[in-house]
Parts: structure tokens; C-alpha cells; sequence
């Protein structure tokens, strides 16, 4: 049977991407994405934005929403400090597959954990399962209907604090207009639209980052 795209991505990296080097990983997929077969990652152009905020932040711990071929989780995990705590959900089987291979191919799987399972299964377990009090950052990058329900619900189970910051992929395309409703006009927020484009594209989108003020 056909291949499906996250396994023509994996097997882009294999072939043009040399193994341990994140950033040759990073080009890999985005040569692939530009030239070969459009996917959902980050992309270079905002994941340029998501690298200057991971750097600023320079989180201890982190939580990514939706890891799909793990694009966004090598960007982030290449840039953080020895020890860091950095967890990534992902509900769909075939492609945590993928994306575990992906993160192998970088060199970057002791500083990573993927875990599978629904984002609003596995958020109220963060502190019991996986020991983790609150995260520094959140990147959101699942089903964006899911971002409003998950932001309350990370509220709700305590794991912000004074200065965690959200940084949410996809507010303009396909747009998230309920989640950003919320975060634009919560007093427990203070939000940054940051413009760029839709990866490998030239439409309009965006990355929204939110400081949550406690
Ligand atoms: C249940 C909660 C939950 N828990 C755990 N994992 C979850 C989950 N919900 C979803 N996942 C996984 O995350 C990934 C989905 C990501 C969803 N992303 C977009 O839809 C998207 C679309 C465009 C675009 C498409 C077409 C266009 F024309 C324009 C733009 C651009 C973008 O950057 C985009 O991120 C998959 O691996 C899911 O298995
Ligand atoms: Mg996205």
C-alpha cells in the first residue's frame, strides 16, 4: 500500500540528513516540505520566531501540544539546557512512530519524551505521572479547537505559574479565533502577536506568545 506522508518525511531525513545533527535535520524536513510534499510543521520562518523565544525563555520545563513528525520538537529540544524536562503529546500511533525515528535521526531522544495519549487525558496526570510542578513553556501546535479547552484545563490543574509563557502556532491559519478571543482579553494574560507566514507559503499566519501573570 501506499506510503503515507509522514513516512516519505522520515525517509527524506534518513537519506538527506546526517545522523546527531539537528540542524541538518531541521533542513531536511524543510527542503523536503518546500520542494517535494507540503506538511504541517512549524517551518522555518516561524520556527525562527519559536527558536528566539526558546532561547529567551530558556525553559527548565516544557510541554508540546501535538508532536506530529517531531519538526517543532527537535527545533525546541536542540536549544535547551542539560537537564531540562521537555515532554511532548501525541495522540496518534503511526505517527509518534515517525516522530520517535525523527528525533533518533537528531540525536535529541534523552532529552525528549514523547508521550502518546490525548493532550486532555494526559494534562491532569503531568504532576503525578511525570513529576512535573508547572512548565516554563507551552507550545501549542495540536487540533486548534483544542487549545482553548487545554489552556483552561493547564489553569485548572495548576501547571502555570507568575511568567509561564504559552506560544501558540496557527492563530491566523487555520486559526484558533476562540483561543485567542480568550487569551487577547484575559486579565491573567498579557499577550504578543508575533506575524509570519504559513509554512512553505506565502499566506498570512502567526504565533501568539502569552505570559501568564499569575
Ligand atoms: C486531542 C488533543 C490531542 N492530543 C494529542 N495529540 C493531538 C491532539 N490533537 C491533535 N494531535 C496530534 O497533533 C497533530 C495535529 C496537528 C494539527 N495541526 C494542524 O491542523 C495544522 C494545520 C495547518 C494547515 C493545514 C491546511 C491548510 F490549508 C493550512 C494550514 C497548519 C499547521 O501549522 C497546523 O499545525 C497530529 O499529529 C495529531 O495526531
Ligand atoms: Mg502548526
Amino acid at each position: 500500500t501506499r506510503s503515507t506522508r509522514p513516512q516519505r518525511l522520515l525517509h527524506a531525513v534518513q537519506k538527506n540528513a546526517t545522523r546527531g545533527d539537528p540542524r541538518s535535520v531541521i533542513n531536511a524536513i524543510d527542503q523536503f516540505c518546500r520542494h517535494k510534499e507540503w506538511a504541517m510543521n512549524v517551518g522555518d520562518e516561524k520556527g525562527c520566531i519559536l527558536d528566539s523565544v526558546v532561547s529567551e525563555v530558556n525553559p527548565s520545563t516544557v510541554l508540546e501540544l501535538g508532536t506530529y513528525c517531531g519538526y517543532s520538537t527537535v527545533r525546541i529540544a536542540r536549544l535547551l539546557p542539560p537537564g531540562a524536562k521537555f515532554i511532548t503529546l501525541e495522540f496518534n500511533p503511526k505517527v509518534a512512530k515517525i516522530a520517535r525515528q525523527v528525533i533518533a535521526w537528531a540525536g535529541l531522544e534523552d532529552k525528549i519524551q514523547l508521550v502518546e495519549g490525548a493532550s486532555g487525558d494526559l494534562i491532569p496526570k503531568m504532576k503525578e505521572q511525570f513529576g512535573v510542578e508547572t512548565f516554563d513553556l507551552v507550545f501549542l501546535d495540536h487540533w486548534k479547537d483544542r487549545y482553548l479547552p487545554d489552556t483552561k484545563l493547564m489553569e485548572e490543574c495548576g501547571l502555570l505559574k507568575k511568567g509561564s509563557i504559552l506560544l501558540a502556532d496557527n492563530v491566523i491559519c487555520p486559526g484558533t479565533p476562540d483561543y485567542l478571543e480568550y487569551i487577547r482579553n484575559s486579565p491573567r494574560y498579557k499577550s504578543q502577536y508575533f506575524k509570519s507566514h504559513l509554512e512553505y507559503t506565502k499566506v498570512e499566519d502567526g504565533l501568539e506568545k502569552s505570559v501568564f501573570l499569575g
